[in-house]
């Protein structure tokens, strides 16, 4: 008769992901601020072809400004490592938050290249250093940590708080304290449709791109165009991607037709750019993550 001799379970260690570095951090944030840039074409924005709807940026400078930034977001980055998620935690990031924002006007002479970026990809970095990994927890942790008051942080008037107050419009700190849904829900699965269609990965940044136009009510377009504005953006975005993205003439035709539009009426979808750094970072940082 067989004897069956009761085995030990294997003792199972949990496996948590090691966590990425400061240092890889900032240059990633960085690295996803030149692709951004440098997508192209891009309606209404700084690219490869030109400035846009934009008398005081340029592609050179974009990019100076990215470079320059990378030493802030390892700082962002080495202070959520240092710190547990706590006030004070967000009160550090305040404040290296506008450091980098100066040290961006200080580099651009006054012009504002980065300050959405500075500020969505600045808690990413902060969520990415303590210790989260998948698209999904880094926007959540990012939420989080956008949630908590900063006491030391001065309201000054800005045009995101003009287009709240004049079209009760949430902006950039809305999105962040939502935890990145345009990140998360629209941006990424639009990144990673397009890659999965066969498209080149710049034509699946446009996508991403249009995916998030299509739906954000950015307060950059708000601002310089009002509603009008806003809804040409939202309707040619959208009909852009339906036409087959930035991978398709006709989806092409459809961007350079609400390029001019957004030309004519001075518009340009800053946030929406923003969001489009926010998600090449997660997705690289997910995916770096895996094999840290
Ligand atoms: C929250 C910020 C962006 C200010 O927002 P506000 O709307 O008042 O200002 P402003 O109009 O100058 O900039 C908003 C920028 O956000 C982007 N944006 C516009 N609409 C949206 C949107 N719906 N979603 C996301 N980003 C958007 C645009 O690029 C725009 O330029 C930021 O500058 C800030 O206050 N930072 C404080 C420093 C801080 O706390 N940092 C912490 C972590 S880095
Ligand atoms: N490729 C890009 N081209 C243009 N803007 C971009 C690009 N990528 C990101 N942005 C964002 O757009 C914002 C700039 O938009 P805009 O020039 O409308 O803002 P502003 O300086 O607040 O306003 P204005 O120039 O009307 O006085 C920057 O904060 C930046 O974060």
């Amino acid at each position: 008769m067989q004897t069956f001799h009761s085995v030990a379970a294997p003792t199972v260690a949990w496996w948590t992901p090691p966590r990425m570095q400061p240092a890889a951090l900032g240059a990633l944030a960085v690295e996803a601020l030149l692709q951004e840039a440098r997508a192209t074409p891009k309606p209404g924005l700084v690219d490869r072809r030109g400035v846009g709807a934009h008398h005081d940026l340029s592609l050179p400078l974009m990019e100076r400004s990215a470079v320059a930034l990378e030493p802030h977001f390892i700082a962002m980055a080495e202070a959520a490592v240092r710190k547990t998620l706590s006030i004070e935690l967000r009160e550090e990031l305040g404040a290296l938050g506008r450091d980098a924002e100066s040290a961006m006007l200080r580099v651009t002479k006054g012009v504002n290249t980065h300050r959405g970026a500075i500020w969505a990809l600045g808690l990413l970095v902060a969520a990415g250093a303590q210790g989260a990994t998948s698209v999904k927890e880094l926007c959540n942790l990012a939420g989080a940590i956008a949630r908590m008051p900063d006491a030391k942080c001065v309201q000054t008037g800005s045009h995101g708080r003009s287009a709240q107050e004049t079209y009760g419009a949430m902006g950039a700190r809305g999105e962040a304290m939502s935890g990145f849904p345009h990140v998360w829900r629209v941006g990424v699965p639009a990144l990673r449709g397009a890659r999965l269609r066969g498209a080149s990965e710049e034509a699946a940044r446009v996508d991403a791109l249009l995916a998030i136009m299509a739906q954000l009510e950015d307060t950059c377009l708000l601002h310089r165009g009002g509603r009008a504005a806003l809804l040409a953006a939202q309707v040619g975005a959208a009909e852009a991607s339906a036409l087959g993205g930035a991978a398709t003439d006709a989806g092409l035709q459809r961007i350079i037709a609400l390029d001019q539009e957004l030309l004519s009426l001075w518009a340009s979808p800053g946030g929406s750019a923003d969001l489009l750094a926010a998600t090449l970072l997660v997705d690289r940082m997910e995916k770096e993550s895996k094999y840290a």
